[in-house]
């Protein structure tokens, strides 16, 4: 692959190019935004050789295009890119829904050159200027595709997912708008909820939102995302997503009627399914593809004990992805729970802590 272009080029469309540069830097990268002062950063900071302009006949000489704009924005690209790639040039985009995205690549003739895809990771954040290339590091990378695909084709594109360090998972469209209905659409739905709610609810000197402590904030954190990039996707998703909401939907009355009727031994119970099987995630994800890197070590319960052990590990160059205390049944004092990018930063940490008579109760 020679050159890869890219149409919008924000948090994920960013983070694809900086990770492409970082790990194949002899492919000529090139982009299209809406803003010209994203373009101007991205050449500023090399990681795009040339920015297009809207609609640049250059895109015909991609051998791939990433379509990283909100999802129905990207199916408005279809028509132009029919008219002006060639016939090699594979595309592909990084919308979080792809069944639409599927069908109108269909209906624009482009069937057998477009793959969908959908990096499973992100954040809150917009723009980029908040695109990291490591975003993307030992995250799910949905490729959905069908039999007009040709299998040199989505090998190609497995090997770019690979190279950049995420883990390619090939689904069908209709597979993977239901899963992520589930686990993306559905969380982001009840996260708005419970702000609004709660906005609602608050008396005019706003108390409710000024006591929010660590729970409301941890469940809440994504309600902070893009409005127009959530509003595509339930307009994308319906079908799917009305499924999950209203299992959801019922799922809630039922805790309702267990409320108000006090039955505490059936809310013990509800509660301890769904303890379990959180605590059970990082299990599965063990089980499918080692793909987490995690140290357990017990703290002092003092302040300034998580401080410590991060000054620690930065004074080491030792990159954290996520750090915080957890209380389960198999370590129920508490421990600190870290999770590094790679092997080597989690076992370097291990090494360092030891040193210095940190316990460690688990690596994984
Ligand atoms: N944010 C996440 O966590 C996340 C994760 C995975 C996938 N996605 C998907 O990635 C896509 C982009 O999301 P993002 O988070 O990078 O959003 P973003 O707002 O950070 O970036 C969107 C980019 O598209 C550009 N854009 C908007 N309208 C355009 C147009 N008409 N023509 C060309 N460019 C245009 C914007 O200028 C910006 O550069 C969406 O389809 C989203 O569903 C998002
Ligand atoms: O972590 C977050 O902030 C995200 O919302 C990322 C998230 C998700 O729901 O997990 C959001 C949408 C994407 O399509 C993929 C990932």
């Amino acid at each position: 692959m020679e050159c890869i272009g890219f149409i919008g080029l924000g948090l994920i469309g960013g983070s694809l190019a900086r990770a492409i540069r970082k790990f194949h830097p002899e492919i000529r990268l090139t982009a299209y935004s809406h803003t010209r002062a994203t373009l101007d950063e991205a050449l500023s900071e090399g990681v795009i050789d040339e920015a297009w302009e809207q609609n640049d006949p250059r895109f015909s000489e991609c051998d791939l295009v990433f379509l990283c704009a909100p999802v129905q924005t990207n199916i408005s690209y279809l028509p132009f890119l029919k008219k002006t790639v060639k016939s090699s040039c594979l595309i592909s985009d990084v919308g979080s829904v792809k069944g639409e995205m599927q069908e109108a690549a269909e209906k624009a003739g482009l069937s057998r050159q477009f793959i969908g895809g959908h990096p499973m990771a992100g954040s809150e954040k917009t723009g980029f200027s908040s695109s990291r290339a490591y975003i993307l590091e030992n995250a799910w990378y949905f490729l959905t595709t069908t039999e007009k695909n040709a299998p040199e084709d989505i090998q190609k594109l497995r090997h770019l997912v690979t190279d950049i360090h995420a883990l390619p998972l090939v689904l069908k469209p209709e597979e993977h708008d239901f899963l992520v209905a589930g686990v993306s659409h559905l969380p982001h739905l009840v996260a708005s909820g419970l702000v609004n709610t709660i906005k609602n609810l608050d008396d005019p000197e706003e108390r409710m939102k000024l006591v929010a402590a660590g729970g409301f904030r941890d469940i809440t954190r994504i309600a902070s995302s893009s409005p127009v990039m959530w509003e595509q996707i339930c307009l994308s998703n319906r079908n799917c997503i009305l499924k999950v909401l209203d299992s959801y939907l019922d799922f809630m009355k039922h805790a309702r009627e267990l409320v108000a009727a006090g039955d505490g031994k059936a809310l013990n119970e509800m509660f301890t399914s769904s303890r379990d099987y959180r605590d059970s995630m990082d299990d599965t994800r063990k089980g499918s593809v080692t793909r987490q890197f995690l140290l357990y070590v017990d703290i002092l319960d003092e302040p300034g004990g998580i401080a410590t052990i991060t000054t620690l590990l930065a004074m080491n160059q030792i990159s954290i992805k996520n750090i915080g205390v957890i209380h389960n049944r198999e370590f129920e004092e508490g421990v600190l729970r870290i999770e590094y990018y790679d092997e080597d930063s989690r076992n370097r940490s291990a090494e360092i802590l030891r040193k210095r008579n940190y316990i460690i109760r688990k690596t994984m």
